[in-house]
């Protein structure tokens, strides 16, 4: 069995993570924190692996704790940003051992959604990104769409692809969304939605449109769990549900 702590287990995924942990067969739930409790628990409790669905400016504190104190972390919290990983990676040098897992995004379907866009990233030369979430999101663009901007202007910049054509001169503030890496990423907030996505490629005469929805919580979940049973055998640092994944 592995020893499962959960932080933000108030919160809407901490505590549809605490049920999957509870329910499957080789995880115990050992200590559901959330604001205001003492990380020292989780010692208390011998979790081995955390789970972290708290806020992106708490976060960062919460992770050096764990990495500090042995804990694997598998981590859902958005806010990450290169020099955020670096610290990361800095700290898990001084404590090798001990893993942490970035998932921008849990779902099986959203992760081979980023992977169909990087892979068809080469072959347009227009592509820009629709996140349409529930408002009661605190952050905007989501992890997702930073991540898929960056896989698909990774390619793009292997490929040596040219800018991507846009003759706007004139423009409201923020009718063409946000930059993310050369990508233009526009933000939805909907009652009613959860998490969905839409990467718009278009060349001559062609569009290719990838979409992803997730309808409920629980879509997060079996990725939730192939990272609390991967994390361990998985020292340093892992960016993306994907490395888990047998995507080849
Ligand atoms: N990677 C993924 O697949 C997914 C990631 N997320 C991300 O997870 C994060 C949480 O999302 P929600 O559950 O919707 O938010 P939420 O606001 O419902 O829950 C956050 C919880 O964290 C708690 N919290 C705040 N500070 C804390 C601290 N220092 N220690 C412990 N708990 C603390 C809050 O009290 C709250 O209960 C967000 O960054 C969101 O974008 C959400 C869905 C899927
Ligand atoms: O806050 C959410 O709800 C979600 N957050 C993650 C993100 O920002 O990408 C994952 C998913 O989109 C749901």
């Amino acid at each position: 069995m592995i020893k499962v702590g959960v932080l933000g287990a108030k919160g809407k995924m901490g505590a549809q993570t605490c049920l999957a942990v509870e329910e499957a067969a080789d995880t115990e739930l050992v200590a559901r924190l959330d604001q205001g409790d003492e990380l020292d628990e989780l010692t208390r409790a011998g979790a081995e692996v955390v789970v972290d669905f708290t806020r992106p400016e708490v976060v960062m504190d919460n992770l050096a704790w764990c990495i500090a104190h042995g804990i694997h972390a598998v981590v859902g919290t958005t806010g990450f940003d290169e020099e955020r990983l670096a610290t990361l990676r800095t700290q898990l040098e001084a404590n090798p051992g001990t893993g942490v897992l970035i998932a921008p995004n849990f779902s099986i379907g959203a992760v081979l959604m980023m992977q169909f866009a990087a892979q068809a990233a080469r072959y347009y030369e227009s592509v820009e990104i629709i996140e349409l979430h529930h408002p009661d999101k605190v952050d905007a663009p989501s992890g997702t769409a930073r991540r898929t901007a960056e896989l698909v202007a990774a390619v793009r910049r292997e490929a040596e692809a040219g800018p991507i054509p846009d003759a706007t001169t004139t423009a409201l503030e923020g009718a063409r969304g946000a930059d993310v890496d050369g990508i233009r990423v526009h933000g939805v907030r909907l009652r009613g939605l959860v998490a969905h996505q839409e990467v718009l490629f278009g060349d001559e005469g062609e569009t290719l449109t990838i979409r992803h929805d997730s309808m409920h919580r629980t879509s997060f979940m079996a990725g939730v769990l192939l990272g609390v049973r991967s994390i361990g055998t998985a020292p340093g640092l892992t960016v993306g549900l994907e490395h888990f994944m047998d995507l080849s």
